[in-house]
């Protein structure tokens, strides 16, 4: 537990002054509200006694309601700025963190649980440390104190009686204060469920409809719609007795006051305006008793967010950046593979096994092979998304490890199998938060194939997509994505299965275009179409995770292996 409150410890030794400051501003203005039952007392008494003093009692009064106000907002303002950065900072942490992540996490943890990391528990840690902190301060500073006052200004024997069903309350109000806060979490959830469902439905809605599921989907929909109702009525029924009943029980306090304490007063044991003190600070003491279960629940919520955020915070980075200044010239050079065996973390068998390959700088590599063989796996342990055991992969030479991510990944130009392109122009999209000028973007869109697309939409390069790249075909998006990866100018080219989406004529365009750009460049190709790596000067073919047969085209047919199965199956089928 204290691990996780260190991780707090950057930002209280930044921002501690602001928020001590709002609580030492929270305690004078409890300090004052103390004040204000004993002069309402005053006041009383001085009606009873038709003294001239009461002006006066009612002017401290005012001065005191109006010093409150002020130093009220002062604390507010302190606390709860304080803890709103507080979020912010906590944001930025697991944000900054879940971007240094390795690739396995991903593969692990679905994309909600680190949003709910942003959102909720961002968000509850900062409850915890703004409404949590007050409420404990009032509960424990101002109940005390009022405790202390009546019985020993006033009467301890009545202060006794007056508290004796506090413990009633405190009970009630924690017991149905967790069962309403149980209720109010499952609402929640259900209401989560519905608005994920209604996401993805809205998000797959081509799918839908193509599949004529909208009845089904509806059902569904009304499905979770009505648990969220039941759990709504649920959470209604349990505040509906949570208020009365905690609104109730401290009326017995009060009675027991005006019984016994009345009593006083007629017998002269105390005065009418003690009286009215009494039941004063009373109601200072009986509000943050009843507010108890409110404060546990949001300090318990506020731990747990701390301690998920702390969970993520462990998952180590993938820190690399120990290359050295001749590094990124020394990528514009070969790879190599020795013996490079990898296994996934949850796999139960290596995906790729012994796998050996030597690409000399410049070379154009073409990979076939079945689905599942390890085509895509081999490039991402290239461009390190996944990790090699040490001293099997070298890029320029190099041990993969020592080169560090960004030269890395500044040399190499990938384009992966689901490119994703974002709700942007696609100019933006090609650019991709790189400040590139007007003529490289169109140099890039010319090179990837896809100018004389995007001129034919009525923005042409300033035409926004939608999301994941929406109103683009997808041979279109494959190229866009293309054209994103060469405009880097890499060194490295990786192109995984990239022409899938292409007909064959635009294919064969695509690959004379980016002959040129090719020239001088390493460059590894990964497709299902013999014809897309029928020139390459190495054709590497893998089969469940090993290198089968390598060759160029002619040796490879000559061998009538597998890579000649799949030319011939190409013929067959019109595909060559
Ligand atoms: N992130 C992952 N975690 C665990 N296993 C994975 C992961 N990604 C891929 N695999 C498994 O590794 C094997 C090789 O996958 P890979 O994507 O490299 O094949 P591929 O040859 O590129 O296939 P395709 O031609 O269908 O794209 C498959 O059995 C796949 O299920």
């Amino acid at each position: 537990m204290s691990k996780d409150w260190r991780l707090l410890a950057p930002f209280f030794s930044q921002h501690w002054k602001r928020y001590v400051f709002g609580i030492m501003l929270l305690i004078v203005v409890d300090a004052l509200q103390l004040l204000i039952p004993r002069l309402i007392g005053q006041a009383v008494d001085a009606i009873a006694a038709d003294s001239s003093s009461l002006t006066q009692v009612l002017l401290t009064l005012l001065l005191i309601a109006v010093i409150i106000a002020g130093l009220r907002y002062g604390y507010r303002e302190c606390i709860m700025g304080a803890t709103r950065r507080l979020e912010y900072f906590l944001r930025e942490i697991v944000f900054n963190h879940a971007l240094r992540l390795p690739l396995e996490y991903y593969d692990r943890q679905g994309p909600g649980a680190l949003m709910a990391l942003l959102t909720n528990d961002a968000s509850a840690v900062r409850m915890t440390f703004g409404l949590g902190c007050i409420l404990l301060i009032d509960a424990v500073f101002m109940a005390a104190l009022s405790l202390a006052i009546m019985g020993s200004s006033i009467n301890w024997n009545l202060t006794l009686l007056a508290t004796l069903p506090l413990p009633v309350i405190l009970l009630v109000a924690t017991y149905m204060g967790k069962a309403v806060h149980q209720s109010f979490r499952t609402v929640q959830e259900s209401f989560s469920a519905l608005t994920d469902y209604s996401q993805e439905v809205f998000a797959g809605f081509r799918v839908i409809k193509g599949f004529a599921s909208e009845e089904t989907v509806s059902h569904r929909f009304a499905a979770l719609s009505q648990k969220n109702m039941d759990a709504g009525m649920r959470s209604s029924k349990v505040q509906a007795a949570y208020i009365p009943l905690t609104h109730a029980l401290p009326l017995l306090s009060y009675a027991i006051t005006l019984y016994f304490g009345g009593r006083l007063v007629i017998n002269g044991g105390m005065t009418i305006g003690d009286m009215a003190a009494f039941q004063g600070y009373l109601g200072l003491i009986i509000w943050p008793v009843m507010g108890l279960g409110f404060l546990l629940n949001t300090l318990e919520r506020g731990a747990a967010s701390l301690a998920r955020i702390a969970n993520i915070l462990d998952v180590p980075a993938v820190e690399a950046d120990e290359c050295d200044e001749n590094c990124a010239e020394l990528l514009d050079a070969g790879v190599e593979l020795r013996n490079l065996t990898f296994s996934y973390p949850a796999a139960i068998a290596p995906t790729l096994s012994n796998v050996s390959l030597q690409v000399a700088p410049g070379a154009f590599v073409g990979v076939v092979g079945r689905t599942g063989s390890g085509k895509s796996t081999l490039l991402k342990v290239l461009l390190r998304l996944y990790d090699a055991p040490p001293d099997s992969v070298f890029i320029g030479g190099r041990e993969i490890h020592g080169i560090g991510f960004r030269p890395l990944r500044t040399a190499i130009g990938y384009v992966p199998q689901d490119s994703l392109l974002f709700s942007r122009t696609i100019g933006e999209n090609i650019a991709f938060d790189k400040s590139y000028s007007r003529r490289e973007i169109e140099e890039a869109a010319r090179l990837a194939v896809v100018d004389e697309d995007i001129d034919e939409k009525p923005q042409g390069m300033e035409t926004v997509l939608g999301e994941k790249g929406t109103r683009l075909s997808g041979g279109q998006k494959q190229r866009v994505a293309i054209a994103r990866a060469l405009i880097k100018n890499p060194a490295i080219l990786l192109l995984d299965d990239v022409f899938s989406a292409l007909d064959y004529r635009t294919q064969d365009s695509l690959l004379s275009q980016m002959k040129l750009f090719l020239d001088g460049r390493t460059s590894i190709v990964v497709s299902q179409r013999v014809a897309a790596v029928r020139n390459a000067d190495l054709i590497v073919v893998m089969d469940a995770g090993r290198i089968a047969e390598q060759g160029t085209h002619g040796e490879l047919l000559a061998r009538q292996g597998l890579y000649y199965r799949l030319y011939e199956q190409q013929i067959v089928n019109g595909d060559e």
